[in-house]
């Protein structure tokens, strides 16, 4: 299974996509987590992309587009994958899509996680990450909603949407159901 993970940051999207990756048997795939790896490691990707990720903006295309490029030509994500944190803007569904055609494949679906954003700055408050501070989570909801919420349109067709807000299984079994497991 080919599946996007959609919505506002805090919406619990890594959190979910851990248990539905162990469910499903594919690999959850965070753009988030490949770029703090990077950061980590000190890599020449990570310090070029830290100064946007603090800031709250997004990492440039030619970066990100790369990273996420050869993450899915890798062998384990050959039957399926969890995208959490790409595409975040029209232009890289774009990408995404002929990345896909690249390796013969396409997606089967985007599950969005429907939130508030009132809820979801009181969570990045809460678990305070080095990019979880006020301002910086404020430009990140801006991001978000000038650069990812118009694919909530783009992807009308094969959208499948969960209420976010509850307990983590609650949530967990409103996605299996809404993906028909
Ligand atoms: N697809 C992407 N394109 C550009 N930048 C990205 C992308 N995914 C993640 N980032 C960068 O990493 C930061 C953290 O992303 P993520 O871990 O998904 O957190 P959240 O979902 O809470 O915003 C983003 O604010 C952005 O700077």
């Amino acid at each position: 299974m080919r599946l996007v993970l959609l919505g506002p940051p805090g919406a619990g999207k890594g959190t979910q996509a851990a248990i539905l990756s162990e469910k499903l048997g594919v690999p959850a795939i965070s753009t988030g987590d490949l770029f703090r790896a990077n950061i980590g490691q000190g890599t020449p990707l990570g310090l070029e992309a830290k100064k946007y990720i603090d800031a709250g903006e997004l990492v440039p295309a030619e970066i990100t587009n790369n990273m996420v490029r050869a993450r899915l030509a890798e062998p384990d994500a050959a039957n399926g994958f969890l995208l959490d944190g790409f595409p975040r803007s029209v232009e890289q569904a774009r990408e995404l899509e002929a990345i896909l055609k690249d390796l013969d494949t396409q997606l089967d679906g985007v599950l969005s996680f429907d939130i508030d954003e009132d809820v979801v700055v009181e969570r990045m408050l809460a678990r305070g990450r080095a990019d979880d501070t006020e301002d910086v989570i404020r430009n990140r909801l801006r991001v978000y909603r000038e650069e990812t919420a118009p694919l909530l349109d783009y992807y009308a067709d094969s959208l499948v949407t969960v209420d976010a807000v509850g307990e983590v299984d609650e949530i967990n079994a409103r996605a299996l159901a809404a993906l028909g497991k």
